[in-house]
This record gives structure tokens, C-alpha cells and sequence, in this order.
């Protein structure tokens, strides 16, 4: 494992007292977090009690736990190594205040139990609304200055629930045992204030609590973290403010960044970026007001922050072009990924999102696979299209989507149509140009397809004036093809179902990706442009952050005049 920087090492040994780590996008929080709950548990030698290690994601746990297995292993024999509880907060939650205690506040005969509203009796457990009744699944609780308020969502709006139709209604669940997601942390929170005998109990046995992601805790959260720190936790917390995208749940980041200020709190940050290169890591210091440091040097391939136009319902085009840069800037379309804010605009953009391969050659061979086993002129020429521009020194931009795209070219490209031509006579032709799926891969295909892709770059240069890359030996290299008939490799049959991944940016949250297209509407890029003071600008430094060494942001064609200078003043270039 790789030494800790030494900021991240003073958090490590920082006294055994409740810290708040400030800490920016990329800078290791996991593997310091990791690393401070191994030096805790050995401070702490054989002393009763447990640490607890908590996050939000089941992910972030999985990471977590086996990170802690590798480290523990040093631990000195007799030190309480096993004295540890690495679970999501609401995990924790439940299973040491919950499911052994709720009952009792619940009012309940039996142990606590989840529902998630597929249950029948759920029918007779709903609230009325202006237009119709909604079930108790809907119902949301928040603590705002110590005051229960009940809430649920219509549309993006936030409509309140009278206190005493849901305090009703909740505890008439609550006396079957059952709750939902939202309101077991409530009767969490219950049972630890109207009991200071649980309280004692619970914190007897985790003295220590650090918990990750901290910008994430909700209102509920908090109210029960207070409880835990009044009656003498010791409390941790490590995140990113700008990195709180749950405000809707009541999270917005004020916790863990006013937590500093508590008397016997010490404040600790990380600066250092480990992820991005370093234009994309001066774009997040431009957008959060930080100034933090890139640990990566620029690479020699293409990389930075890049924004562009779309056609709305042209998804597919603005998706091509960026599939051919992927490949030019060497990103691995696997761990790579389209971003959208919402659900929405996700599922519209996946409907459009063309296959993925992996290497040059690759993307060849899927062509041949797709043209000849499952007859798909179309996306084999887009595929030829793509590997064409990756063999190129400094293809134009966008020359993939004009080539692949029926439509007027710009004019920086009058040559886009003639290339269009010579590129679709390439995959058309099995003897001059791409290679039959039939022969066998390594031995037949690869070195015809190696003298014909060459005499297509080589009429390329003479006449388009386009330069072969530098390395093309390398890029054309035979490594992964099977010695069998391409068209039975089972290896690029996986490739053609690869799509480039389509997600909302709270999937992808704590991720790392090569390359990232953040697909906006204009409010969402002004909102990101602005910076991080609103929930959508968050969630726009989320999805730029997630970029290691490519960030596109696009908008649609219509809002480019608007907002050209804002992104040109944050540092953005634009594609093409
Ligand atoms: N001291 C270090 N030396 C080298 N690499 C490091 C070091 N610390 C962390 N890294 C690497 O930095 C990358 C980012 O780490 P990590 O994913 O934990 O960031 P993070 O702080 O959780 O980011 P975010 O909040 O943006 O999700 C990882 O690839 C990790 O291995």
C-alpha cells in the first residue's frame, strides 16, 4: 500500500479525540479513515469497548472492511483486533439500537422488523393529501432544532404532514413492530432519548465513532449522533461539504462543517487530490473556492475539461464523438461513464448509448463481429469509425460524429462526407478493408487487417492530409485476440454488450472514472458554473469530480451562446 502523505498520516495518530476532517474530492478519505480506525484500535490496546467505522454506502463498507482486514493483520496479538463495527450509519442503527430495543418505544410485542410497502397490511396505513391518500412508505421525518416535522415529496416539492395525523399513524405501525427505512431511524432517536439508560448502554460499548462521508448525515442522524455525543461519545467525522448531494433527505453539509467549532473538537483537512489530473482539480478549486493540490502530473494524452452542445433527442451523436475521444485519450470505456442530475434524463440518454470496446484492435474486431455475425452495417461502421479516429495524431474534433452522422459538416470539415465514403468502403469490404469475422483471429485476421488498416491511413494522409499516430505499431498489436474465428470469441461478444454506462451522478458518488460526460439541461450547468452554494451545483463538482483525466460537460445547442464565456471563464475548453 502506498504511504500516507503526511497530512493524512496526522489524522491517523491524531489524539484519541473527536476530530472533523475537511476533506476534498480524491484526497483518500477510505484509505485514512481505514487507517485511523487500525491506530485507534491499537491505542487502545485491550480496553473494553468497540470502534465503530461507519458510511453510507454498501460499497464504501465492502472497501472498507476488507482494507481493515489486510491492515489488522499487523495489529500486535492481544489487541482487541476484532473490537471493530464497520457498517453503513443506518446499519449500525438498527442493529444495536433498533432491532434489540425499538420494540419497547414502539409500543410493540415483538422484535422491529422493515417494511418497504410491497405488504399487504400497508393498505390500511396511509395519509390523506390534497388529491389522494399516500402510503406510510412516503412518509419522511425530519429534526429541525430539536422538532419532529413530517414530510413527504410531490414531485420536487416538499409538502408538510400535520404533527398529530402522523405521530398517529406511526405509532399505529409502530405497534405492529413494523417500519420503514425513514422511520426506524425516528424510533431509533425515540428510543434513546426516552430511555438514558439505553444511551448509557449503547455508548459503553462504541466509546468511538468515526463515520465517513460525513456530509451525508441527515437531521435524524444527527439528532441521534447528539445524543451519542452528549452522554460522552467520542465522535469523527471525515468529508467533503461540497460533496453534499442529499439535501432533500435533510442533509446539507452544515454538521460536519460547523463541527470544528464544538469546544474539544480538533479540525484536521485534506488537500492533496490523488484522482484528477490537474486541470480538472484547478476547475474543482474554481467551483469550490478551495485550493487544493494536484498529485497527478498532466499525462501526454488528451485530458482536461471540455464542454460542448447537444441536440436534445440527438443523444447518440454527442455520445459517438465522445466514444472516439475515449479511445484517442486512451480511457478505458468500462471505467468511464455518461453522467446525468436526474433519473430522467438517465433513462432518455440510455436509449441512445452506442457499444464500447476496449484497445484499437478490439474495436475493430467487434466491427467484424457485429457486420458479419449479426449483420449490423451501422453500428460496425461506427465502430470502424472510432478506431480510425483513435490511429490518428490529432484526429479534428468531432470528426467521428460528423463521419457517422448524416448531416451538413461544419466547415472546418468540408471533408467529412469524402471520409465518410472511404471509411464505409473500408467496412464494407472483406478483402481491401475490414477482415472477415471468420477467419481465425490471431493468425489470419489480425495481419490482413494490419496491411489494410495501414493503406487506409496511408490514403487518409495523402489525401484528407490526416498524420497516422506516432505509436501505431503498439496500437495495432495482436494482444487478447483469440487463435479461433473471431466470430466465436466470447470475449468480444461481451464487448458488443459493454455499453458505455449511463448513470445519475448519486450512483456514482465516491467513485473514480477515466473519463466522465456530464449530460446537463441549461439550469443544471448554470448551477454548476455557480459553484457549489446550491444542491444541483453539488451535484454538477460530484460529476466532474468523478473524472480522473477526462471531463466533458454538454449542453443543449440552445443554451451554448448563453453560456460559452461562463465556461470558458471557469477554465473550460471547448470540444471542436
Ligand atoms: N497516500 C496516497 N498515495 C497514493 N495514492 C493515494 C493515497 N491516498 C489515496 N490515494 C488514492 O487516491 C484515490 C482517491 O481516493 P478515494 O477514492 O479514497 O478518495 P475520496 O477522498 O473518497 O474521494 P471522493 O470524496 O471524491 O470520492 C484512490 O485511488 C486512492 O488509492
Amino acid at each position: 500500500m502506498s504511504a500516507l502523505t503526511p497530512e493524512q498520516q496526522a489524522v491517523v495518530d491524531a489524539p484519541m479525540v473527536p476530530l472533523c476532517v475537511i476533506a476534498c474530492a480524491g484526497s483518500g478519505k477510505t484509505k485514512t479513515a481505514v487507517q485511523r480506525l487500525v491506530q485507534m484500535r491499537r491505542k487502545l490496546g485491550n480496553a473494553r469497548g468497540r470502534v465503530a467505522l461507519l458510511s453510507f454506502s454498501n460499497v464504501a463498507v465492502d472497501t472498507f472492511r476488507k482494507a481493515y482486514d489486510v491492515l489488522a493483520r499487523d495489529l500486535p496479538a492481544g489487541v482487541g483486533r476484532d473490537r471493530v463495527e464497520i457498517d453503513t450509519l443506518d446499519g449500525f442503527i438498527t442493529s444495536t439500537i433498533l432491532r434489540p430495543h425499538g420494540h419497547r418505544t414502539m409500543g410493540a410485542s415483538q422484535a422491529a422488523y422493515l417494511v418497504t410497502g410491497g405488504e399487504t397490511f400497508l393498505g390500511g396505513f396511509t395519509f390523506k393529501t390534497p388529491t389522494y391518500p399516500m402510503p406510510i412508505t412516503e412518509l419522511n421525518v425530519a429534526l429541525i432544532e430539536g422538532k419532529e416535522c413530517f414530510y413527504y415529496r410531490r414531485n420536487d416539492d416538499l409538502e408538510l404532514v400535520a404533527n398529530g395525523v402522523a405521530r398517529d399513524l406511526i405509532g399505529r405501525l409502530g405497534k405492529t413492530g413494523a417500519y420503514t427505512h425513514d422511520l426506524g431511524r425516528y424510533w431509533a432517536y425515540r428510543a434513546l432519548k426516552e430511555r438514558p439508560e439505553l444511551l448509557t448502554v449503547v455508548v459503553r460499548r462504541y466509546p468511538h465513532i468515526l463515520i465517513d462521508e460525513a456530509q451525508d448525515i441527515g437531521t435524524v442522524h444527527q439528532a441521534i449522533l447528539q445524543l451519542l455525543i452528549d452522554a460522552g461519545a467520542c465522535v469523527t467525522l471525515i468529508g467533503d461539504p461540497n460533496q453534499g448531494i442529499y439535501d432533500f433527505a435533510g442533509a446539507d453539509g452544515k454538521f460536519l462543517s460547523e463541527y470544528h467549532q464544538r469546544p474539544g473538537v480538533l479540525p484536521y483537512s485534506l488537500t492533496r487530490n490523488f484522482r484528477s489530473v490537474p486541470q480538472i482539480v484547478s476547475l474543482a478549486n474554481v467551483l469550490s473556492g478551495r485550493d487544493d493540490v494536484a498529485e497527478r502530473a498532466a499525462p501526454a494524452t488528451l485530458h482536461g475539461a471540455f464542454f460542448t452542445g447537444y441536440k436534445r433527442g440527438q443523444h447518440a451523436q454527442l455520445i459517438t464523438a465522445f466514444q472516439g475521444v475515449l479511445a484517442i485519450a486512451g480511457a478505458d470505456a468500462k471505467r468511464s461513464a455518461v453522467l446525468c442530475r436526474g433519473r430522467g434524463l438517465a433513462e432518455e440518454v440510455r436509449g441512445d448509448v452506442a457499444p464500447a470496446g476496449q484497445g484499437t484492435v478490439k474495436v475493430f474486431a467487434a466491427a467484424a463481429v457485429l457486420r458479419d455475425h449479426k449483420k449490423d452495417f451501422r453500428s460496425a461502421f461506427q465502430r470502424v469509425a472510432i478506431g480510425v479516429a483513435a490511429l490518428l495524431d490529432k484526429p479534428p474534433h468531432g470528426l467521428v460524429s460528423y463521419v457517422t452522422q448524416p448531416g451538413t459538416p461544419p466547415a472546418r470539415l468540408p471533408e467529412a462526407r469524402a471520409l465518410r465514403r472511404v471509411i464505409w468502403a473500408f467496412t464494407r469490404d472483406p478483402k481491401a478493408g475490414l477482415p472477415s469475422a471468420s477467419l481465425t483471429a490471431d493468425t489470419q485476421w489480425h495481419p490482413q487487417f494490419v496491411a489494410n488498416i495501414k493503406s487506409l491511413l496511408d490514403k487518409l494522409q495523402t489525401k484528407f492530409g490526416l498524420t497516422p499516430a506516432a505509436n501505431i505499431g503498439l496500437k495495432l498489436k495482436k494482444t487478447g485476440l483469440p487463435n479461433a474465428a473471431l466470430s466465436s470469441s466470447k470475449d468480444l461478444a461481451d464487448d458488443e454488450a459493454a455499453l458505455l454506462r449511463v448513470d445519475t451522478v448519486h450512483q456514482a458518488k465516491g467513485e473514480s472514472l477515466d473519463a466522465v460526460l456530464y449530460m446537463t439541461l441549461k439550469d443544471h450547468a448554470e448551477e454548476l458554473l455557480a459553484g457549489v452554494g446550491t444542491e444541483v451545483g453539488r451535484i454538477g463538482y460530484v460529476a466532474s469530480t468523478r473524472a480522473r483525466n477526462l471531463l466533458w460537460v454538454a449542453v443543449p445547442k440552445n443554451a451554448l451562446k448563453d453560456l460559452r464565456p461562463l465556461f470558458v471563464g471557469k477554465g473550460f475548453q471547448e470540444v471542436g
